[in-house]
């Protein structure tokens, strides 16, 4: 996880996204339905929880996403949002695509290899608004507004409105994202970790509601062209390091982890590679 500051998105671009997504989640119902049912592979969705049809427990979240990369889907209301969101997810993508050619020199490759590989001129990009409701009562203190997860793409951008809940799992402990005013978090998903055949981790973490306050998020991600196979880079993958993961069409990995109840790093079993020790007593 990192704080990206003088990242060059304007904070009244940050509060004017803020702004729609708040005015979206408080549109009528009926203006909203036709969201509702949205499966994880449609363009806009609206919800609550995390995928309400496998969660089996209610998580205390409202949420929309829209798909915004290589096409812009977002709800015709508030008229301010398509405008908005057309230039927050333009900015936020040269800024995580910037970030990505850091990622791929640290790992020693030329700064334009990840983007090669992963067709990220048609890069997937999403917007998701996430809205906490104040869990309210002195019991619910601590209550989970997303179970421990982490994220299916490469790389999660994402500001709050101030009430703090972001929880990163480091050395075994939970500890809390602590904001910069103005900063970024960024968290590396598990697209890097397959790519970089486990150099890099896909971050764990989980969002915790606020007893008095509601809680608002923005969040940008991108991930590999819905087509890319993801798989290890071969330079990163010779012997004698074994072949952590096996490759993987990046729309299959987004559907099956955006399908199933979140289960901390649960997704990535679909790639990894099995072996005698990973397949423990069997
Ligand atoms: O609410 C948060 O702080 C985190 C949200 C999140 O992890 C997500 O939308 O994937
Ligand atoms: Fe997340």
């Amino acid at each position: 996880m990192m704080k990206v500051t003088n990242h060059g998105v304007h904070e009244a671009l940050q509060s004017a996204l803020m702004d729609a997504c708040k005015e979206l989640f408080g549109l009528p119902p009926e203006q909203k339905a036709e969201f509702m049912d949205a499966g994880p592979m449609d363009p806009v969705r609206f919800g609550t929880g995390f995928n309400s049809a496998v969660d089996g427990a209610r998580y205390w979240r409202d949420y929309v996403k829209m798909f915004a990369h290589p096409e812009l889907h977002c709800p015709a209301k508030p008229d301010t949002l398509r405008g908005v969101a057309a230039e927050y997810a333009a900015r936020t993508r040269g800024l995580l695509l910037e970030l990505t050619a850091a990622i791929s020199e640290s790992l020693g490759l030329e700064g334009g290899r990840i983007a090669e590989r992963l067709d990220l001129g048609s890069c997937f990009q999403i917007l998701v608004g996430n809205h906490y409701p104040p869990s309210g009562g002195p019991d619910d203190d601590g209550a989970v507004g997303l179970p421990a997860h982490s994220d299916h793409g490469l790389l999660t951008l994402l500001f709050q409105n101030g009430v703090d809940g972001l929880q990163v799992k480091h050395d075994g402990r939970w500890l809390l994202a602590e904001p910069i005013p103005g900063a970024f978090f960024v968290i590396a998903g598990d697209q890097p970790e397959i790519g970089s055949n486990g150099r890099y981790k896909g971050v764990l973490h989980r969002a915790l509601v606020d007893r008095a306050q509601a809680r608002m998020l923005c969040v940008s991600l991108i991930g590999p062209c819905l087509d890319a196979v993801v798989e290890p880079v071969p330079e990163l993958a010779v012997a004698p390091l074994r072949l952590e993961y096996m490759g993987v069409e990046y729309r299959d990995y987004m559907e099956h982890q955006q399908s199933n109840k979140l289960n901390e790093k649960g997704a990535l079993d679909l790639v990894r590679v099995q072996t005698a020790e990973t397949l423990g007593n069997f």
